[in-house]
């Protein structure tokens, strides 16, 4: 649980984002401290995507601000706020299917690492601490003796691994997940719930995901959207029992 004392390592206040004349987020404050899963739930359209875009630096705002450690980064590009310590995945599978799965990490750690995307191959020593970081992010992620394995050959659950240990590659301190357990059977949703727990560790995480189930379970906190509004912030027993959710979002559902 987090220490309230400690600063987030990203804060958001007031973030908007507008679609002509629809506003998709609608002035959001969120916390995202180290050491907690923080979920983001809605129904579809709520918001999001669009939220996490804009945490991630791939859309701009169109008013607010979002601040990494300490650091004003509303208006700094997807790659330099990656470069700044924010990690993402994403919803469809992103893996280079043909390369190694240590080769997919590898290429993430050093294009991060790279001044110029041109140059991701031409410094030996950069080589090797991108190799050290990514086999460091396999062995995190579980999946370390399968580092020489043909990415495309891998389970679904262990493709969606590999993006999250191609995330970690990057070295982040914020990790923005969106939808990491779609599509996978129960076994894959214990193995990465089980891997989202252990990543709190050095990492505020932020989760965006479908699987109630999995939320309470795995989630310090949830924010919960409804047509690009936070209607409530809470831990998983404040928001089981917030009356504004069970009417606007969970409805009938019980998660006891
Ligand atoms: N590029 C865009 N142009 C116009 N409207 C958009 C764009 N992206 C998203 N929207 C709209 O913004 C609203 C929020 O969409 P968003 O994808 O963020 O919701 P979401 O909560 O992620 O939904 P889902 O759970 O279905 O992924 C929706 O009404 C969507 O149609």
């Amino acid at each position: 649980m987090v220490d309230a004392t400690r600063a987030p390592k990203m804060s958001v206040r007031g973030l908007t984002r507008r679609f002509g004349g629809l506003v998709a987020v609608n002035n959001v404050d969120i916390d995202l401290h180290e050491g907690e899963v923080h979920a983001v739930i809605g129904t579809n359209g709520a918001g999001k995507s669009t939220l996490i875009n804009m945490l991630s630096g791939e859309i701009a705002a169109s008013s607010g601000s979002i601040t990494l450690e300490g650091h004003d980064v509303t208006a700094m590009p997807q790659p330099q706020r990656a470069k700044a310590g924010v990690g993402r995945s994403y919803q469809r599978t992103t893996i280079f299917g043909e390369f190694t799965v240590l080769e997919n990490c590898r290429l993430t750690a050093q294009a991060q690492a790279s001044a110029s995307p041109w140059r991701i191959w031409e410094n030996a020593q950069h080589c090797a601490r991108s190799l050290q970081r990514a086999q460091a992010a396999l062995s995190r992620a579980g999946l370390g003796t399968h580092a020489q394995r043909i990415a495309g050959s891998l389970s679904h659950g262990a493709k969606r691994q590999l993006e999250v240990a191609m995330c970690l590659a990057t070295e982040p301190r914020v990790l923005l997940l969106d939808e990491p357990l779609a599509g996978m059977g129960a076994e894959e949703t214990e193995r990465m719930l089980d891997l989202l727990q252990e990543l709190k560790t050095g990492h505020a995480v932020l989760l965006v995901e479908h699987d109630m189930d999995a939320v309470f379970r795995i989630a310090d906190r949830i924010t919960v959207m409804v047509n690009g509004t936070v209607v409530a912030t809470g831990t998983p027993d404040q928001i089981r029992v917030d009356p504004v959710v069970r009417t606007a979002y969970l409805g009938e559902e019980e998660h006891a």
